[in-house]
């Protein structure tokens, strides 16, 4: 479970301020869905960044299972991220040189599996993903959807509690953004994850059942029952 409080992250460039989160209170539950939207600059990024611990912020808290993630040392914020959090970003971020398999397989380095089970678990991950047949091809092999299937095999694969998706269906036509949302929506409901996503689309904002929508970096939560 998260627990922000009162988390502000400023940033100062020369005499101007900026307050990309201005004392955001946010609780999310193990198991939750939730969508974060709302209008460019209004601090998305900077939200979802927090979360995954990819920063830390100018003041306030970040509890996740009781651990505050703003006062972690780096190593120990590095093993909470490989271990507890999966990433997917609107651009792929696969490793051009590495096979589909060798790129699922990155992540779990840091988790210091043997090669046989580490192999074993990525072939499984693409599998899940529905790219079994897929698993030599390099990424410019592979069509966007099936990049961003990787990629989602990646954050995977290492089963986190919590899946961290920013713009995930940014750069797919519209019938592989519903392939790739079926695709996430699946493996939340198999996994028991929480998963957070930032997205500007409206449409995959109202089917979320919690909408947090975020202006100059102050948060407005709204609850879908219908969702
Ligand atoms: N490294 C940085 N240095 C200075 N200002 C920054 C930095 N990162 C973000 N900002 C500022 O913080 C504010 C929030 O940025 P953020 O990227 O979180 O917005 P966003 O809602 O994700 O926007 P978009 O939809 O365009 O991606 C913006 O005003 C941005 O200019």
């Amino acid at each position: 479970m998260y627990e922000l409080r009162g988390v502000t992250k400023r940033y100062t460039r020369g005499k101007a301020t900026v307050d990309a989160l201005a004392g955001v209170d946010l609780t999310i539950p193990d198991g939750d869905r939730l969508v974060i939207q709302g209008p460019t600059g209004g601090g998305k990024s900077t939200l979802l960044q927090m979360l995954g611990g990819l920063d830390r912020p100018t003041a306030g808290s970040i509890g996740l299972d009781g651990t505050d993630l703003a006062k972690l040392s780096e190593a120990k914020l590095t093993q909470v991220r490989s271990e507890k959090i999966g990433f997917v970003f609107q651009s792929f971020n696969l490793i051009p040189t590495l096979t589909a398999q060798e790129n699922v397989e990155t992540a779990l380095v840091p988790l210091r599996l043997k090669a046989g089970e580490r192999r074993e678990r990525a072939a499984e991950a693409l599998r899940s993903v529905g790219l079994g047949e897929r698993l030599g091809h390099l990424p410019s092999e592979l069509s966007g959807g099936q990049q961003q299937r990787v990629a989602i095999a990646r954050a995977l694969v290492k089963q986190p509690k919590v899946l961290l998706a920013d713009e995930p269906t940014g750069n797919l036509d519209e019938s592989t953004r519903d392939e790739i949302m079926d695709v996430l929506e699946g493996l939340w409901k198999e996994h028991g994850l929480t998963f957070v996503m930032v997205t500007h689309d409206s449409s995959l904002a109202e089917k979320a059942p919690r909408l947090v929508t975020i202006r100059k970096g102050r948060i407005t939560v709204k609850e879908n029952a219908g969702a």
